[in-house]
């Protein structure tokens, strides 16, 4: 069969569609290994669902289940159009909710989940974290400067608070973001819902407007809206390759 593999904002992720939805926890985990498989931040698989256009099945690099992905969620769509499964208007559904996206050649925007804020006054390591849901939980850190990162403090945070780990500095009107993500267990390029997160915070401490250029570790920007209580992201996605499988998945 064959699987695709893309890339969006600095996350890459391995997408196939099929009939059947099962869990697809240990076959995500040899996809995503980055010397034994192709290499990948996350496992999608698109099935059929009778009220939306699809439904996702999200799994990190390690083959844990993930609720959702905001730059996965910009690959899905290309992909679903791409393959006929939905048209350039979509609404799918995913462990955190439905989601809707609009695919404009390369350029992909997906609407989030409404963030919700779960905590405001975490106090670690020196610094105030607030802890937001933007369909996973993300810990949000406002720094000075993004230039370094302390991933065993992000590490051990990570795991006190089963959370991904954020800090975001604002410059010249545009938000600088480095995200330690659960499921990779390291920095990633880039975290779609780390950088709503950063963003929504960063907003309603009126330290940015209602959009705002938001940069991630691999430097390709994606912009952020927020209308309402919605996030939207907005940025490009690549479609890398396609490859041959040749196990068959039922
Ligand atoms: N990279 C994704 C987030 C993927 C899920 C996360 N690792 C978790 O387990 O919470 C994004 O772009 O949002």
């Amino acid at each position: 069969m064959t699987i695709a593999k893309y890339s969006a904002n600095g996350n890459d992720f391995v997408i196939f569609h099929t009939f059947v939805k099962k869990e697809q926890n240990t076959l995500a985990k040899e996809l995503c290994h980055r010397q034994n498989g192709v290499g990948a931040d996350g496992l999608i698989v698109l099935v059929p669902h009778e009220k939306y256009d699809f439904e996702w099945q999200f799994y990190n690099a390690d083959g844990s289940d993930a609720a959702m992905c905001g730059n996965g969620s910009r690959a899905a769509a290309h992909y679903a159009y791409k393959h006929g499964l939905a048209s350039k208007s979509m609404r799918f559904l995913t462990g955190a909710g439905v989601i809707e996206a609009e695919v404009d050649g390369d350029i992909v925007t997906s609407e989030l989940t409404p963030p919700k804020i779960i905590n405001q006054d975490i106090e670690e390591f020196g610094k105030k974290w607030w802890l937001i849901d933007t369909g996973v939980p993300h810990l949000v850190g406002l720094v000075d400067t993004v230039d370094t990162f302390d991933l065993q403090e992000a590490r051990e945070l990570r795991y006190k608070f089963n959370a991904n780990i954020n800090i975001a500095a604002v410059k010249d009107n545009t938000l600088y973001v480095r995200t330690y993500e659960r499921g990779v267990e390291d920095e990633t390029l880039a975290c779609g819902t780390g950088m709503a997160a950063c963003f929504y915070r960063t907003n309603l401490e009126e330290k940015a407007g209602e959009s705002m250029v938001v940069i991630p570790t691999s430097g390709e920007k994606l912009e952020l809206a927020k209308k309402g209580n919605t996030l939207t992201l907005k940025g490009e996605v690549r479609h890398t390759f396609d490859a041959i499988m040749e196990r068959e998945i039922d």
